[in-house]
């Protein structure tokens, strides 16, 4: 077993009481026994190496208090009222992005009195990209200045001036700005709302808690299409599409205004330590007023940290090593998650279908989004126990399985057609079937590993480096988003349609090599045992051990608590 692994391990004996100016090492800090009961119930913030002082200590202790204190009893109803308030952002990033597949078809030639090109489509989707990027980079600044509660107004200010333009446009340029300013909105609300989530739920809850907002996101989406299906043949229905995504920003102003408290840490650096004791109280309902005060006083030691001016914080996470390696493991998994393809189904499949024959292309496309939805509760409920890591390796394969099968059956289907869509060609029913069938099996193998787990990114940053580092990969997941979007429909006609499926097969094999060999496994491994994992390299055998040795160690607890009380 490694030193790392040792400090886990309980021992007979209990050290001595603690003096204040005690220097304990994070072995004898395992060793007590006490400690240990409640590192291993809830993974709190334990330094495996360092030097750690007797106060310290006590504070620690305190704070994992508050998590046991929470164990075993389900969330509190105030921390679903707030998860459920803030994931109305991820729910306006589903819906929007969704919502431009059957705006593009029904638009008709209510735009410049034009039909649409292929190039105008391309354009109007990545307006939202656009603005998205820029977004992005920006939310995690602006959140740590104003706080996240006000971030989201402004969001929500967004969503609701970006849908009135695009609603009421006659010309292109008009839908153009309208889609920029909806990615204000939704690149900022992507960047935040899991964040915010993270820093308000237990550890014990934190991985599913933030999977609810991959669920809202792509749920989102499905209402997006089935609104869509809905004003099919309404005329100017796509107007109507956009029109009511204005109303979920409205109520969520609302929630934060009567109901949302403000992230505790956010009210700590603000000095507003008597509101944060107050949202940590509706958080932790069975934690004592001295465990609130203790979790109060962590709080502020990680804020004396992250008080470091901005430009010093933006450097580190350059010079900073480990930090590095956490910047490019999280772009890298989140542009993995664009570059397989995914929202080119999303945002095409409509004209995808139209032209393949389909009739009720937009109630097919419903399929699409309906099994990315469905299959993103498969990690809600296995994210922590089956672990991140793997789930992406069971999938991945799956995911250029299903786009190779894709592209196969394209090929076929296009011969009579030299390997274009001809829309009014009527293709043979067999084809089009099969290619939805695999298109569902690619979607859900995506939606059950890469469209969710890289989302989980915040937990390989440091406190002080979270912001800006996830800002960087949200913005370059969005890049992806845009090189697709802004992409597909040309790339389909340049390579043909099989030529893009195969292409973007490609590339996620070539995600797939970078993860097995540099992905580390980060689920039951508390925040600080997942950044010491990215110390002096990616070490994923590491990880695997570390995580595997706590397991048995568990469950070695277990058995002896068990055996303890049938004595
Ligand atoms: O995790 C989400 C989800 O997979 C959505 O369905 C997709 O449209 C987004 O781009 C992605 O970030």
């Amino acid at each position: 077993m490694s030193d790392h692994d040792n400090n886990l391990t309980p021992v007979d004996e209990k050290p001595q009481s603690l003096q204040s100016d005690d220097k304990v090492t994070s072995k004898e800090f395992a060793d007590h026994d006490q400690l240990n009961h409640l590192h291993i119930a809830t993974r709190s913030v334990v330094s495996t190496e360092g030097v750690i002082d007797a106060a310290e200590l006590n504070q620690v202790l305190d704070e994992a208090a508050i998590e046991a204190a929470g164990q075993g009893e389900s969330n509190s109803l105030y921390l679903w009222g707030l998860t459920f308030f803030a994931t109305i952002g991820g729910l306006l990033f589903g819906y929007d992005t969704g919502a431009i597949s059957s705006v593009l078809v029904q638009v008709g030639s209510d735009l410049d009195s034009r039909p649409l090109t292929d190039g105008n489509k391309e354009f109007i989707t990545a307006a939202l990209t656009v603005g998205a990027i820029i977004s992005a980079l920006c939310a995690g600044v602006v959140a740590d200045k104003i706080g996240r509660k006000w971030t989201l107004v402004i969001c929500d200010i967004m969503f609701v001036i970006g849908a009135i333009v695009q609603a009421a446009a006659h010309k292109k340029y008009e839908m153009v700005i309208g889609r920029v300013l909806l990615g204000f909105g939704v690149g900022a609300a992507a960047q935040i709302v899991p964040v915010y989530i993270q820093e308000l739920a237990p550890a014990r809850a934190r991985g599913r808690l933030t999977c609810l907002n991959s669920i809202a996101v792509t749920g989102g989406q499905v209402v997006a299409y089935a609104i869509g299906a809905g004003f099919e043949n309404v005329s100017s229905g796509w107007r109507w599409i956009i029109a009511l995504g204005a109303f979920p920003p409205i109520v969520q102003v609302f929630g934060i205004h009567f109901f949302m408290s403000e992230s505790p840490r956010y009210l700590v650096k603000q000095r507003r330590e008597d509101e944060a004791a107050r949202a940590l109280a509706r958080i932790y309902p069975l934690a004592t007023p001295e465990q609130i005060n203790a979790k109060v006083g962590v709080l502020k030691k990680h804020i004396q940290v992250e008080e470091a001016p901005l430009r010093q914080r933006i450097a580190k996470v350059w010079t900073d090593v480990p930090t590095r390696r956490a910047v490019f493991l999280t772009s890298s998994t989140l542009a993995a998650q664009q570059l397989s393809g995914f929202n080119s189904l999303l945002y095409f499949s409509n004209t995808l279908f139209q032209k393949a024959g389909l009739r009720n292309y937009t109630a097919t496309s419903l399929i699409v989004s309906g099994a990315n939805f469905a299959c993103t509760f498969i990690p809600l409920k296995y994210i922590d126990r089956v672990g991140r890591r793997r789930f992406l390796l069971a999938t991945m394969p799956c995911v250029i399985l299903f786009l190779v099968c894709t592209a196969g059956i394209f090929a076929k289907m296009l011969q009579p057609t030299n390997q274009r869509l001809v829309e009014g060609y009527s293709y043979p029913t067999s084809y089009t079937s099969a290619m939805l069938v695999f298109m569902v099996l690619y979607v859900c193998s995506y939606a059950i590993g890469l469209g969710n787990v890289p989302w989980q990114q915040g937990e390989f940053y440091s406190t002080e480096t979270r912001m800006i580092g996830t800002s960087i990969s949200t913005a370059v997941n969005w890049a992806g988003n845009l090189v697709v979007s802004s992409t597909f429909l040309s790339l389909m006609n340049a390579i043909t349609p099989s030529g893009a499926f195969g292409f973007f097969a490609g590339l996620t094999f070539v995600f797939l090599v970078l993860i097995y060999f540099l992905y580390p496994e980060t689920s039951l491994l508390s925040l600080e045992e997942v950044r010491t994992t990215l110390d002096g390299g990616f070490n994923v055998k590491k990880s695997l051990k570390v995580r595997k040795e706590k397991i048995a160690l568990w469950k070695a607890q277990r058995e002896a608590a068990h055996a303890e009380t049938s004595a």
